[in-house]
C-alpha cells in the first residue's frame, strides 16, 4: 500500500509552537509515539503542542484537539486557540469565530495590531476539586504546598487556577533566580495534583505587569503558555496584587490579560505565527518544508 503523505502547517504563539493538521476532511489520528516522536526537537520536527482541527459536532466554526509533545491529550491551549482562531477567520473571512475544544466552546476574533488575535477563555474555576487538588483547601488562593527543605522551602503556598487545564502559580521575587527544569516535574507530578499540573513562576513588577516563566505539563520548559498567563492574570488579581488588566510577559513575549468584571470572562490577546508549511509521511514520520511562513512583522508592531 503506499504510504500517505499529509500537510501540516508549523505555528506558534510567542513561541509556544505547535504542528497544526488539517483534519475536517481526512481524520488523522497519532499514536502518542508518533506524536513524540514528531515532536521531538533533535529528531522530528519539535513542537510543543500538536494541534488537529476537526468539524465541530456541535455545528460550530471547528474543533480543536490538543496532544501535549509526551504524547498525552489535554483540553485547552491558549495559544494555540490564537492560532487556530487566526486560520479560521482568514479561511472564513470572518472577524469571530467559535472553536469547540475538550474545555467548552471558545470565542476568537481580531485584535488591534497585525496577527494579533484575541480569545474568550470563558470563567476560570476555583474551587479545589475544579482545579483538581487531591485534598480539600476552603482557599485556592494559596494552597498548603512546599518544595525543599520543611523550614527552609524552596518554593511554597502556590495559588492554583483551572483554565481548562490546572496551574499553580508560585509568587517569587525573581523568575530567573529558580532552576525551573529541575524544580518543575517535581510539582508537575506532585500528588496534590490527581491530573498533574502546568507550573509558573510569576513576579508581580507594577500593578498591571507581571514576569512569567512556565513549565508545561507534559511538555516541560516553554517560551510561553497561553493558559499559565491567564491563570496568572486571574490568581494575581484575585489576591490584589495587581488590577484585573495586566500584561504577562514570558520568555517568548507579552499577552495582554483581561478578567472582565462583568462576567468573569478572562480574556487573552497576542501574536500569533504562521513559521512554515510542510508534509510528513505517516509511516515513516519523515517530514520536509514545503513552503515558508509569515514575513517578519514589521520592528515594533510586536510589542
Ligand atoms: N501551551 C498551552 C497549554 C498546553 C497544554 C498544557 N501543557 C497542559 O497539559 O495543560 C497554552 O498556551 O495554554
Amino acid at each position: 500500500m503506499a504510504s500517505e503523505t499529509r500537510p501540516f502547517l508549523k505555528m506558534n504563539g510567542l513561541g509556544n509552537d505547535f504542528v497544526v493538521w488539517d483534519a475536517r476532511e481526512k481524520p488523522l489520528r497519532l499514536t502518542p509515539e508518533a506524536i513524540a516522536a514528531l515532536g521531538d526537537r533533535e529528531t522530528g520536527i519539535g513542537f510543543d503542542q500538536m494541534i488537529t482541527v476537526e468539524r465541530s459536532s456541535l455545528g460550530v466554526d471547528a474543533f480543536m484537539r490538543i496532544h501535549n509533545r509526551d504524547g498525552s491529550e489535554v483540553s485547552a491551549c491558549g495559544n494555540a486557540t490564537r492560532c487556530i482562531g487566526r486560520l479560521l477567520m482568514e479561511e472564513a473571512g470572518k472577524e469571530l469565530v467559535t472553536i469547540e475544544t475538550g474545555a467548552g466552546l471558545l470565542h476568537a476574533f481580531d485584535a488591534d495590531g497585525p496577527r494579533s488575535v484575541t480569545v474568550d477563555m470563558g470563567v476560570p474555576r476555583l474551587a479545589w476539586n475544579e482545579i483538581p487538588l487531591a485534598e480539600e483547601f476552603a482557599d485556592t488562593r494559596a494552597i498548603e504546598l512546599q518544595i525543599g527543605p520543611i523550614d527552609d522551602p524552596i518554593l511554597h503556598t502556590p495559588a492554583v487556577v483551572n483554565m481548562g487545564n490546572p496551574h499553580a502559580i508560585f509568587w517569587v521575587d525573581d523568575v530567573e533566580a529558580y532552576e525551573l527544569e529541575r524544580v518543575g516535574p517535581l510539582l508537575e507530578h506532585h500528588p496534590i495534583f490527581p491530573e498533574y499540573a502546568n507550573i509558573s513562576l510569576a513576579h508581580v513588577f507594577d500593578t498591571d505587569q507581571i514576569r512569567v516563566k512556565v513549565w508545561e505539563r507534559g511538555v516541560g520548559l516553554t517560551l510561553a503558555c497561553g493558559t499559565a498567563a491567564c491563570a496568572v492574570g486571574v490568581a494575581a488579581a484575585r489576591d490584589g496584587r495587581t488590577s484585573r488588566k495586566t500584561t504577562i510577559h514570558l520568555p517568548g513575549g507579552p499577552i495582554g490579560i483581561e478578567w472582565r468584571e462583568s462576567d468573569n470572562h478572562v480574556l487573552m490577546t497576542g501574536l500569533t505565527e504562521v513559521e512554515f508549511e510542510g508534509e510528513v509521511d505517516l509511516d515513516t514520520l519523515a517530514w520536509r518544508k514545503t513552503a515558508t511562513g509569515d514575513a517578519p512583522l514589521a520592528a515594533g508592531a510586536a510589542s
